[in-house]
């Protein structure tokens, strides 16, 4: 198969296939397959992050998610064991434009296709991914099979059959298959050449973070904005919580609908809301935020995922560039009188964050702690824990 050909929508296999992107819409579109052989059935997202593939490939928000790369060349700089949101890759697989070259960087440990092997992930190279692009923008994003079969065979009824027999994401609730085990303290602290990841001070305000798939990078932006953090699991009950003595409780990012996530997170927030806990949530923990408020949210037709997404703070008019990774929104029109816009996107309009007026709790839906992005909105980490003092 030569380079990146446009996108082919033949059942036979062109000369030298050997992995396959097979929609529920019944399009068929070839490429080489690296990293693990197999087959997986997700949805297709596109992340336009010209940087950070590892951090991307491991943010746990991922899950039952494949992700096309806008950016041509993934995999040039390797992998290494600090690049990492979580410890495994949570994304079921992703899509590139070119074939996974020799690693060159002075970091590198290892190559992309070895690491995505050696966690059971599927890549696919060879793809027209500005064409698959244009295609999740036209259409909403997909249900697909990803598929790798070195030699080149495949099941293609099984593979369309699979893709149709997916459930989708809407109605999913995928934090409880990826927060953590148990509770656990978290010290780790900001990065820097040489040195790695430093440590918190372990003192400061007591923020209780719940893991409904959360990125490490929060908990290190919670420790360095001066607070002592301890993770507990998703379905932590509002007394494992208080247990802790928290001063003030994170919601973390994740995967899968906020709605379906609702019947364990919701009560428990709510009845931290009436406690008149502070409480601070991102994305997921956002969402989830807004629905314990009483709104409403939505899945979107493609979703936000990239690390230049300008967001507008409305009380003085300030763009903040963002990192984002969201395929649902808390809906603008649901929100209940206590409850105000602080943040909207200037992409799309939708809304990016929410405070309550009559408690201390707000939510931003793009992600403050980047990795990968900008850190225009590391300010919230701070505010939050500043107000607990
Ligand atoms: N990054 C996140 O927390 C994503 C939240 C949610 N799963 C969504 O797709 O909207």
């Amino acid at each position: 198969m030569a380079q990146s050909e446009p996108l082919r929508m033949s059942d036979t296999p062109p000369e030298g296939a050997t992995g396959v992107l097979v929609l529920a819409s019944g399009d068929i579109i070839w490429g080489r397959g690296f990293g693990a052989a197999g087959h997986a059935a997700g949805e297709v997202c596109f992340n336009t992050a010209m940087t950070g593939y590892q951090e991307v490939m491991t943010d746990p928000s991922y899950a039952r998610q494949i992700i096309c790369f806008t950016f041509p060349h993934i995999g040039n700089v390797g992998v290494n064991e600090e690049d990492v949101e979580a410890d495994t890759p949570h994304a079921l697989g992703c899509i590139v434009r070119e074939d996974v070259t020799a690693p060159s960087n002075f970091r590198s440990l290892g190559r992309l296709d070895d690491w995505l092997a050696e966690a059971g992930r599927i890549g696919l190279s060879g793809i027209d991914t500005r064409a698959l692009t244009r295609l999740v923008r036209e259409r909403g994003a997909p249900n697909a099979v990803i598929a790798h079969s070195p030699d080149g065979t495949f099941d293609m009824p099984a593979l369309l059959a699979e893709a149709r027999g997916w459930s989708g994401l809407e109605g999913l609730d995928l934090a409880k298959d990826v927060t953590r085990d148990e509770t656990a303290g978290w010290n780790g602290g900001p990065w820097a050449l040489g040195s790695g990841y430093g440590a918190g001070s372990g003192e400061g305000p007591h923020v209780v973070a719940i893991d409904y798939g959360t990125k490490k990078n929060i908990l290190r932006r919670l420790t360095n904005a001066g607070a002592r953090v301890t993770v507990v699991r998703a379905d932590a009950s509002y007394d494992d919580i208080m247990a802790l003595a928290p001063d003030g409780v994170f919601l973390s990012n994740g995967p899968g609908d906020p709605a379906a996530t609702g019947e364990y997170a919701i009560p428990v927030i709510r009845k931290l809301l009436d406690a008149d806990m502070p409480i601070f949530g991102i994305c997921l923990g956002h969402q989830l935020l807004g629905i314990a408020a009483g709104a409403k949210t939505a899945k979107m037709f493609q979703g936000h995922r990239g690390a230049n997404h300008p967001v507008k703070r409305l009380s003085d008019g300030r763009v903040e560039i963002t990192s984002m990774n969201h395929g649902f929104a808390v809906d603008a029109d649901s929100l209940p009188a206590n409850v105000t816009a602080t943040h909207i996107s200037l992409f799309d309009g939708t809304l990016c964050g929410i405070e309550l007026t009559d408690k201390r709790a707000f939510g931003v839906q793009y992600h403050p702690e980047a990795s990968p992005g900008p850190q225009d909105s590391d300010y919230l980490f701070e505010n939050f824990v500043k107000g607990l003092a």
